[in-house]
């Protein structure tokens, strides 16, 4: 028998591709929860015309992980079900940083670099002729700091106000922790191999003008070249994006794999070619196993027998973040429409940022607003427990000092959610491919996927779980 450990989106999705593989695989998903979806929680107030999303709420449609997603939509029949939102809604092209006292409009066109545009001093593009007249890093690095490698290249204001808020709004991440290789791997490397960004990337298209591109791109499924036809720029699942992992689950009982909820699962052992799991007090034999969970609680389980697996494992940190949803019972309370805002930490303010639902999605005559707080300095903010009632004041408090909306909410929830989004810190690579060397090695017939390795976005985990999947041995 095959299993997996965690019903989370990745989880699910791992399924989906196993039993694309073989369809015929005894499968068997264990969750330790009473529900699916992992982070991906949607509470819905349908008759009023509102959803609160406790975790993710929009998906990127654009790259290779993106269309992969797109394509599972489509294969789960919820095609029809997507609510997009094209490049030029205001949703798309209005971002906001709050700095230096007021809500600042980040540029986004062309014209936005060429003037300068607070909370700047100087207009964008002076960014990149510092990059061109930098010299290159002392000596060769492997990796750093995202904070780091920005202020190096670009400047400081580059890397306090676009770069740390950005992380924020990614991972909830303080950017001098964070490694560039997070979302700046190819520019760090051009770096290191022509001496500046620029510079590499202008060798790079003189090199490769007469080149004929190495692969054919991956074709498109229908849906996303709708996205792209329709110039998609984020999209969600009508009712919230927990229709998803609904939906994945639903199919994969309807073809007979048992979900198991609520699960106890104590150990993992490996013996020979086989695992023993003892779950709820019983053992399982398992042919092999795909672990959707994070990496740290995965250490728990394994730590007996591979310590040194189990140490690389914990070695991955997580942060707690707390999402506020607020509803209020007006359409009309927001001054400036948009995605949202978010707070660069060098305004040292107690929030990360605001979502701004109702404006991205139709939410009736409701203003629907999430507050995101914590991340990377939780504990600086709100020490070990703060009760609910600290943290919506905290909450609240912002929204009257950066929105201006007085009122108290019509409907508000406080979500605390401990260890919720993995950090990928200077050295994670190094990290990850340790532990995949070590079951390489040990010829552990484990798969690992989820949002501990490679990306933490929805559209990440996804991949993550099809390449785990492509990548274990058939029988
Ligand atoms: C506040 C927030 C906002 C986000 N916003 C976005 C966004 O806008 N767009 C985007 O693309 N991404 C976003 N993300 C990221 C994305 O939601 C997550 O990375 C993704 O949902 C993780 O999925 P997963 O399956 O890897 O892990 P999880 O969701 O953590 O799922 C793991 C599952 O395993 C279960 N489990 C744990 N331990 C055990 C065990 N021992 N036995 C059995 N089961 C176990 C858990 O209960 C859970 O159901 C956001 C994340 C957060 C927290
Ligand atoms: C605590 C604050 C967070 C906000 N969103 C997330 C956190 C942790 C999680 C998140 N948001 C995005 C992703 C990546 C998705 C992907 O790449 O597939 C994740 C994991 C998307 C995103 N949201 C914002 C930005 C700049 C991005 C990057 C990609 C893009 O440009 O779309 C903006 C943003 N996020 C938050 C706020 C308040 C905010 C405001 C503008 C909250």
């Amino acid at each position: 028998m095959t299993a997996i450990l965690g019903a989370g989106i990745s989880g699910l999705a791992a399924g989906h591709y196993l039993l694309r593989k073989t369809p015929t695989l005894p499968l068997t998903i264990y969750e330790a929860t009473d529900r699916v979806g992992g982070w991906i929680r949607s509470e819905r107030y349908l008759d009023d015309g509102y959803v609160f999303e406790a975790g993710p709420r929009t998906i990127r449609p654009k790259g290779p992980a993106a269309s992969n997603t797109l394509e599972l939509i489509e294969d789960l029949g919820l095609a029809d079900q997507v609510y997009s939102i094209s490049s030029s809604h205001t949703a798309a092209r209005n971002r906001m940083i709050y700095a230096k006292g007021k809500l600042n409009l980040l540029p986004s066109s062309l014209s936005g670099i060429l003037k300068t545009v607070p909370p700047f001093t100087k207009p964008l593009y002076f960014a990149a002729f510092r990059d061109l007249f930098a010299g290159r890093s002392k000596t060769p690095l492997k990796d750093e700091s995202m904070y780091s490698f920005v202020e190096r290249r670009f400047g400081k204001e580059i890397a306090d106000y676009a770069v740390s808020a950005m992380l924020c709004g990614i991972c909830a991440g303080d950017a001098k922790e964070i490694s560039v290789k997070f979302l700046m791997k190819e520019l760090f490397e051009r770096e290191q191999r022509h001496g500046g960004v620029i510079k590499g990337l202008l060798k790079e298209a003189f090199q490769n003008r007469n080149k004929k591109p190495a692969q054919q791109p991956t074709p498109m499924g229908a849906l996303a070249a709708q996205a792209k036809a329709e110039n998609w720029s984020i999209y969600s699942i009508r009712g919230g994006l927990q229709a998803l992992p609904e939906c994945l689950a639903g199919d994969l009982s309807g073809k007979g794999v048992s979900i198991v909820m609520g699960t106890k699962f104590e150990e993992l052992t490996f013996d020979r070619d086989r695992i023993v799991l003892r779950v709820d007090g019983k053992e399982q034999q398992l042919r092999r196993l795909v672990s959707s969970i994070p990496a740290y609680k995965l250490a728990k389980h394994i730590q007996k027998q591979h310590p040194q697996l189990a140490t690389s494992l914990s070695s991955i940190p997580f942060v707690d973040v707390c999402v506020i949803n607020l509803q209020y019972k007006r359409a009309d309370l927001l001054q400036q429409d948009g995605f949202g805002l978010l707070v660069p930490p060098i305004e040292n303010l107690p929030i990360l940022g605001v979502i701004f639902d109702s404006c991205c999605f139709d939410m009736k005559d409701n203003t629907v607003l999430t507050v995101m707080m914590g991340g990377a300095w939780f504990e600086k903010w709100f020490g070990k427990n703060p009760s609910t009632e600290q943290l919506l004041e905290v909450a609240l408090e912002n929204v009257k000092k950066i929105l201006h909306i007085n009122q108290h909410p019509d409907k508000y929830k406080v979500n605390l959610l401990r260890k919720c989004i993995p950090q990928y810190t200077v050295g994670h690579q190094d990290r990850v491919k340790a532990i995949r060397d070590y079951i390489a090695h040990h010829r552990l017939p484990i798969a690992l996927c989820g949002a501990s390795y490679d990306g933490v976005g929805v559209n990440d985990v996804i991949l993550s779980a099809r390449k785990s999947v492509e990548n274990m041995e058939q029988d």
